[in-house]
């Protein structure tokens, strides 16, 4: 069954308990936090202290998608604040491999993100080492922007990458996710998928989660 990784960046800030609260009792897997810098991205969101408060109102494991710079020197902060899986981005880490394996040793699964014109040939020789890629489907930095239909293509082509090479690798699809493009993106090989706006932007946020589940 689909992994499903609802983003709290479209919940209100005001009242993340209750969000919270509503996906601990909905069919969610992962939360999704997404992490931003006013650098890598031209955002800004949250970071460890908000992550360890909402790390004891759940149990399930906090998705952490790290859209900064220089991600390597907090490393240990993010593990601390209680993330299970850490995800940083090709883009911003000079020594990815390096990255990938201190995340790993620290005990959180390793996850590598790519932009959209990233492409996912640039894993090749790291893939084995790797737990998941999160796919970017939008440009990173918002919540609520259209999904870009290439991701299709790059999710095949990372799939047969991973098989070529016999490696369990998840696929984790992040932007413009709905239940028009969910079925195609599991088809195409994606294994998790994480919605902000389409989740939280509806009156039924728990039918959304489960519309996902293809
Ligand atoms: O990483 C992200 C943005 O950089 C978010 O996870 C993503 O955009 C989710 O929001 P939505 O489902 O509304 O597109
Ligand atoms: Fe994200």
């Amino acid at each position: 069954m689909t992994i499903v990784a609802p983003s709290l960046l479209s919940a209100d800030f005001m009242n993340l308990a209750d969000a919270i609260n509503m996906l601990n009792e909905s069919e969610a897997d992962w939360l999704h936090l997404d992490v931003m810098d006013g650098r890598f991205v031209p955002n800004i969101t949250f970071g460890m202290p908000i992550i360890s408060q909402m790390k004891a109102l759940t149990d399930k494991p906090l998705d952490v998608h790290l859209m900064i710079v220089e991600p390597e020197k907090y490393l240990e902060e993010f593990c601390q604040a209680g993330a299970d899986i850490l995800t940083v981005h090709a883009e911003a880490c000079v020594h990815l491999h390096r990255t990938v394996m201190k995340i790993k040793e620290l005990g959180m699964k390793a996850g590598v993100s790519l932009n959209p014109h990233t492409p996912v040939e640039l894993l090749r020789d790291l893939v084995s080492e790797i737990d998941l890629v999160l796919l970017m489907s939008v440009n990173p930095g918002f919540g609520g922007q259209s999904f870009i239909e290439n991701t299709y293509n790059k999710t095949r082509r990372m799939r047969a990458i991973a098989d070529e090479q016999g490696t369990p690798l998840t696929i984790e699809i992040d932007g413009g996710v709905t239940d028009k493009n969910a079925l195609k993106l599991v088809e195409a090989g994606a294994d998790a998928l994480v919605a902000g706006s389409y989740v939280f932007g509806a009156d039924d946020p728990k039918a959304r989660i489960a519309s996902l589940k293809v």
